[in-house]
């Protein structure tokens, strides 16, 4: 136990370790201290990029979603039953799962024999309304205020944008005048501290990392506990991917947790746990086993530029109420967008219609 806190030769010489290691309490479990911490300053600024920020329906509008809903009105523009049949299909489709898709179509079904609606496009708006009702609830900003710093623990499978939905926060919390600290906490996977490093360069700030194959635990302390003693607004802490199979990556989780609560018996703050928004109902699976071992307290949907149908934030919406604190729309530093229930909706639904 006293091996991890003995100050090894190459340390910064930022007497940050003993400083902290005055404020931890006696430990019952420690991390195990596998290489020296490696702290990446930030270069010297460069000229800012000036990124084009693209529209959401820009962004959305080649998932199945939108496409289906586009074509179906297209081709169908008689309000009657069968429209209402294609449109639950089109949803299923669209993986907002089976439930939601038969539960919206069937409230509108009625409203429609209620002669509610003139026109399909009618029932369109009142589609939209719905939909938008549906993830009204889960619209709730992560508000990074309360805490300092505040800590940021990000969870999630394998390639799901961890790593990338961290570089893209940094840079927005960093444009926000925050004082921004990562720690390189995958040292599973190979290039992740490399990913992590380039994304802390890239946006001028600092990564706590040290070697592939160190103690997770270990590396989020010491970056918490370098974090107070910066006087750091904010910690990102980014994890290894795993599958709720893998014991032991599944236990490292709460080993983290308990170690920060060492530090802060708050922290972490948040469990940002972020999700491939292209594995549609799978996604279901994940939130729920990930909440069984991690108390996660947010999501992240990326990829929802891509491939995704589009639909699985109203699954997610529906079966768990969690807030959606982000969505991702690209790969770049921009695109990591705070949940908008009316500008998602809109991004989906045909141009004539929506709002936006
Ligand atoms: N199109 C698109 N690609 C994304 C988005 N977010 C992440 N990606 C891409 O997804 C891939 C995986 O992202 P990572 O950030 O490496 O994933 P990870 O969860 O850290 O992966 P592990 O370390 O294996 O757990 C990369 O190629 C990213 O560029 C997004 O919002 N849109």
């Amino acid at each position: 136990m006293l091996k991890f806190w003995k100050k090894k030769p190459t340390d910064q010489g930022s007497g940050e370790n003993e400083e902290a290691a005055d404020q931890v309490p006696a430990q019952t479990e420690m991390p195990e201290r596998a290489s020296v911490p490696e702290v990446t300053p930030p270069p010297e600024p460069t000229v800012a990029e000036a990124p084009t920020k693209r529209s959401w329906r820009e962004r959305l509008s080649g998932s199945t979603f939108a496409r289906g809903l586009n074509s179906l009105f297209s081709r169908h523009p008689k309000l009657d039953d069968s429209l209402l049949d294609e449109l639950e299909t089109t949803l299923i489709t669209a993986d907002v799962g089976i439930e939601a898709s038969t539960s919206l179509v069937e409230n509108l079904r009625k409203r429609m024999h209620k002669r509610e609606f003139a026109d399909a496009g009618a029932l369109l708006q009142a589609l939209r309304q719905e939909l938008i009702t549906l993830l009204k609830p889960v619209q709730k900003p992560l508000d990074i205020n309360g805490h300092k710093p505040f800590v940021v623990l990000t969870v999630g499978i394998n390639g799901a944008g961890k790593t990338t939905t961290i570089g893209k926060l940094a840079r927005r919390w960093r444009d926000e005048h925050h004082q921004v600290l990562l720690a390189a906490g995958d040292t599973f996977r190979a290039a992740a501290v490399e990913q992590l490093k380039t994304w802390g360069e890239r946006n001028q700030v600092p990564v706590i990392s040290q070697g592939q194959d160190a103690d997770a635990a270990s590396v989020i302390f010491d970056a918490l506990q370098a974090a107070r003693s910066r006087n750091a607004d904010v910690l990102i802490a980014d994890t290894a991917g795993r599958l709720h199979t893998q014991g032991g990556l599944m236990d490292e989780l709460g080993k983290i947790a308990r170690v920060l609560k060492k530090l802060d018996a708050e922290a972490p703050h948040e469990v940002l746990m972020v999700i491939d928004g292209t594995v549609g109902q799978n996604a279901v699976n994940q939130v729920r086993q990930f909440r069984q071992i991690v108390g996660v307290t947010g999501l992240v949907v990326t990829k929802l530029d891509g491939t995704a149908k589009g639909g699985v934030v109203f699954a997610l919406a529906r079966e768990f109420g969690l807030p959606i604190r982000f969505v991702g729309l690209g790969e770049t530093a921009t695109d990591l967008r705070v949940f908008d229930a009316e500008a998602y909706v809109d991004g989906l639904l045909p141009a004539d219609f929506a709002r936006a």
